[in-house]
């Protein structure tokens, strides 16, 4: 309870709104007579969605509180980067403060996926600087889940590596991914899971401890056009809750609805020259 008001707090919620939601999240526990972890998995994240909804749900004309100062979370400074004989980035400069969205676009090979592994600290730029946040969840593009353990083994698996109880990442899980719109079968092996779920899956693994800043490899793909909504209604409200985000998309509605565009071109013949 005390790390929920904490959150709450730092996140702007006035003394009055923190007492009713304090008030109401006691009766709930006390009426379903579980531990409150195990209802609303980490208490910080739940405090972050209840006051992204308290946000959303409050008239416009209403100033909303102040934010406070929002930290940098990922800065890259000039990152050039080869793969084998090919020169993929040249000079690539970003940053990212919690609370922004921002969306990598570029052609096919224009090295996006490279740029999200450099941030997720897999591949080691060849010059340039990253300072990333200890915090954040990475969901790739292509195998990220062990198709021969079940959703419950994944949920577990992913929870304890970040402190979590098994129960508790279960229930995190679960609730994130019935957001997405699928009430898990947990026991199901993830191997015979259909494309798009499998996405939803690897998507509640990387936002299981409600991170600082999520990165995210087309985090649409295999969605169906419902799922595609309901994914981007919750990364408005994590946004809205303080988290960084950083998606690569080929969609080029999905421009209109972030803070930040980066445009990677493939390089050609006479940067290639220059990185030899
Ligand atoms: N494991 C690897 N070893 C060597 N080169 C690689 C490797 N993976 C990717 N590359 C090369 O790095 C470049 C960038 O690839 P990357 O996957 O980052 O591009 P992308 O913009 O994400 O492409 P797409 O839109 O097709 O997903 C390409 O020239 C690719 O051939």
């Amino acid at each position: 309870m005390r790390s929920f008001t904490t959150e709450l707090t730092s996140l702007g919620v006035t003394a009055q709104q923190r007492e009713q939601l304090e008030t109401d999240t006691r009766l709930e526990v006390e009426a379903a007579d579980l531990p409150p972890a195990e209802m609303y998995g980490p208490a910080a994240l739940y405090a972050r969605e209840l006051a992204a909804a308290l946000r959303s749900s409050e008239p416009a004309r209403q100033p909303l509180p102040p934010m406070p100062p929002q930290e940098v979370v990922l800065r890259l400074t000039d990152i050039c980067l080869r793969r084998g004989r090919r020169a993929v980035l040249d000079q690539v400069s970003l940053e990212l403060r919690r609370g922004e969205v921002l969306a990598v676009v570029g052609t096919n090979g224009a090295g996006k996926s490279s740029l999200l592994q450099v941030c997720a600290g897999i591949l080691r730029p060849t010059s340039g600087q990253v300072e990333r946040c200890q915090s954040f969840g990475y969901a790739p593009q292509r195998d990220a889940l062990a198709p021969l353990l079940t959703v419950d083994e994944h949920l577990s698996l992913f929870g304890c590596a970040r402190g979590a109880t098994g129960s508790r990442a279960r229930a995190t899980g679960y609730r994130l991914l019935s957001t997405l719109g699928w009430n898990a079968r947990g026991a199901q092996t993830v191997g015979t899971l259909s494309g798009g779920t499998q996405q939803k899956v690897s998507l509640s693994l990387a936002q299981l401890d409600a991170p600082h800043l999520l990165l995210l490899d087309e985090p649409y793909q295999g969605l169906d056009s419902t799922a595609y909504e309901d994914l981007w209604e919750l990364i408005r409200t994590w946004s809205r809750a303080g988290t960084a985000i950083l998606l690569v998309t080929h969609l080029l509605r999905d421009v209109d609805r972030v803070d930040q565009v980066i445009e990677l071109a493939a390089l050609d013949e006479r940067t290639q020259e220059a990185h030899r």
